[in-house]
């Protein structure tokens, strides 16, 4: 079992069992009287725990309640996750784990990961060969600054990194062992956080521009040093830093951004079934993304690259995007656009017979094209207006509408109220979890499209295939795999993404998929699917004694 021997090993997380060790363990490892004398099953332990989280205040508690089981028995927080995966993951995830990021200094209680702070920047790679646990396959990294859509948390963003990567383990079967969430930090503009006696970050301004891209290249330099071949997934950065960084180093080592490629991936699965549905493939419709920053690009240029696989021109496929940030529609005379947004604007002559005063709104967006598609990732909520959604299903006879923004509070609309305005013929998904539809006396699931449908996926795959490349038709695999598994395809009033209870089976198929295009890209060692499905079997961590 371990080296390790009484209170040691009982106060280690990944190798305890608590009042799970059995009597001939106890006289072994020197456990005799450390604990009560009754010997519980794994089974026992999860139906306590989940007792003790019934009995917490509010959802907060609950997370910080599993926060702490996750450090004292890591095989026992994955037990009581994978026991009901549908109650946990809005405890450990969005929309709680929003609330566990802004009250992070005030709710801290033991250190996970890694903290790269700016003003130890000369010591990066000893820092991350200090590392609490030296074989990893998968970090992710966050800086803090665009956590969800609440903006900027400092320090406190480390509660993304710790609630994805117990998805990757949860749902993508990584070993727990061999994960590493990382924290840049690089202070926070966040005047709250400075003001904050408790704040437990680097309290100074954000550093940006030559010095942050310096930073972040010599974190990428240390950690190609120490883990050559880790997965380094960057999560919750800024719009301004998020493509640069994944541009400079996607051809240096196995890295992806999920709310740039993950996001894109899950929104393409759900259009999937969605398309089907309404009986339209992408290629006929017109999208409309309200949100401009790299969540929004990104899911909008893997519509146009299905766009042009069913068939249109670049151009024909550009032509039917439609993108609109805080100011509205992006369009080819605004002079504030970044390259990969100018890339979706629409020249005025497009919009010219609208007779719209200034910028156009999402409002004339709707009012003078057939939208058949309307995507949030704006953080605003309730942007799709009673009026914006009804004008647009007089439209068309089943719209697609997705607010993905996160947290819950954030959507750009509530299922509900679509279902309502458009008389039960909405197709929609959202970022976070939303109650559940009343259609024809029975309850149906609203599908929550987030990329936890496939960061674990792709994880799962790039380490069971020795990847050293995440590329984009692997992106593209993982959105096909997921869009073929959606509900919806069998029976067209069921949800268009799969559920909870399914979604470790799911993660194994898009992981095969994933797999096999690495591949094929020849950024994987030569497999058959046998030998990868053996590899993604034997990969697969499972929680136990
Ligand atoms: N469902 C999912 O899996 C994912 C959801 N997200 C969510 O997407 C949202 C945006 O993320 P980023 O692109 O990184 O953020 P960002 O802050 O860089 O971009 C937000 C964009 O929305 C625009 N915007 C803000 N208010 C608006 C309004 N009232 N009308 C129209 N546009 C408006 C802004 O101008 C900007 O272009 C966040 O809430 C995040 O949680 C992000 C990744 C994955
Ligand atoms: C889900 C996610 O990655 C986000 O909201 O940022
Ligand atoms: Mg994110």
């Amino acid at each position: 079992m371990s080296d390790l021997t009484g209170p040691a090993l009982l106060s280690d997380p990944l190798r305890t069992k608590g009042t799970a060790f059995t009597e001939p363990e106890r006289a072994e490892h020197g456990l005799r009287g450390l604990l009560p004398y009754a010997v519980t099953s794994l089974d026992e332990q999860v139906r306590r725990s989940w007792g003790q989280i019934d009995r917490q205040a509010d959802d907060l508690q609950r997370y910080v309640y599993l926060r702490s089981l996750q450090d004292r028995n890591e095989a026992l927080f994955y037990a009581v996750l994978a026991h009901d995966v549908p109650t946990a993951l809005p405890l450990v995830y969005t929309p709680t784990v929003a609330e566990g990021c802004k009250h992070f200094s005030e709710l801290w209680q033991r250190p996970r990961g890694l903290y790269l702070s700016w003003p130890h920047r000369d010591q990066l790679v000893e820092m991350v060969r200090n590392r609490p646990r030296k074989d990893v396959d998968v970090i992710v990294v966050t800086d803090g600054q665009r956590i969800l859509g609440i903006g900027d948390q400092g320090v406190g963003g480390m509660g993304i990194p710790v609630g994805k990567l117990s998805l990757y383990t949860l749902i993508g079967g990584i070993d727990p062992a061999r994960t590493l969430p990382v924290l840049l930090d690089v202070g926070t503009d966040n005047t709250d956080l400075l003001d904050d006696p408790f704040y437990l970050g680097w309290r100074h301004r954000r550093i940006d521009d030559d010095d942050y891209f310096a930073f972040v290249d010599a974190f990428v330099e240390a950690v190609r040093a120490e883990l050559p071949e880790v997965l380094l997934q960057w999560e919750d950065f800024a719009t301004p830093h998020a493509a640069p960084i994944l541009e400079r180093h996607r051809d240096r080592l196995l890295t992806f951004n999920d709310d740039i490629q993950g996001t894109a991936a899950v929104a393409l699965g759900a259009l999937h079934g969605a398309s089907e549905v309404a009986g339209a493939p992408l290629k006929e419709q017109q999208v409309v993304m309200v949100g401009a920053g790299s969540a929004g690009i990104g899911v909008l240029d893997m519509v146009r690259q299905e766009m042009v696989d069913e068939g249109l021109s670049d151009a024909q496929a550009r032509a039917r995007c439609w993108v609109l940030d805080v100011d509205g529609l992006l369009t080819t005379d605004r002079d504030d656009l970044a390259e990969d947004q100018r890339a979706f604007a629409h020249d005025p002559a497009d919009v010219e017979s609208w007779g719209t005063h200034g910028t156009p709104q999402l409002t004339d967006v709707v009012e003078n094209l057939r939208v058949g598609v309307l995507l949030g990732l704006s953080t605003a909520q309730g942007a799709f207006t009673e009026e914006i959604v009804r004008t647009m299903a007089a439209k068309v006879d089943r719209p697609i509408i997705f607010p993905l923004s996160n947290p819950t509070a954030n959507a750009e609309a509530r299922p509900a109220d679509l279902d309502a305005w458009t008389d039960g013929k909405v197709l929609v998904a959202t970022g976070s979890p939303f109650p559940p539809l009343h259609r024809d006396g029975a309850d149906v699931p609203v599908a929550q499209c987030n990329n936890v449908y496939v960061f674990p996926a792709v994880g799962l795959a790039v380490t069971s295939a020795r990847a050293n490349r995440v590329t984009d038709a692997m992106m593209r695999a993982a959105a096909r795999a997921l869009g073929d598994a959606s509900p919806a395809l069998e029976d067209a009033k069921a949800p268009l993404l799969p559920a909870w209870a399914d979604v470790r089976d799911v993660a194994d198929g898009i992981a095969l998929a994933v797999a096999r295009q690495a591949v094929a890209d020849g950024v994987a060692p030569d497999a058959s699917d046998d030998d990868l499905r053996t590899a993604i079997r034997d990969t697969r961590w499972t929680p136990g004694y």
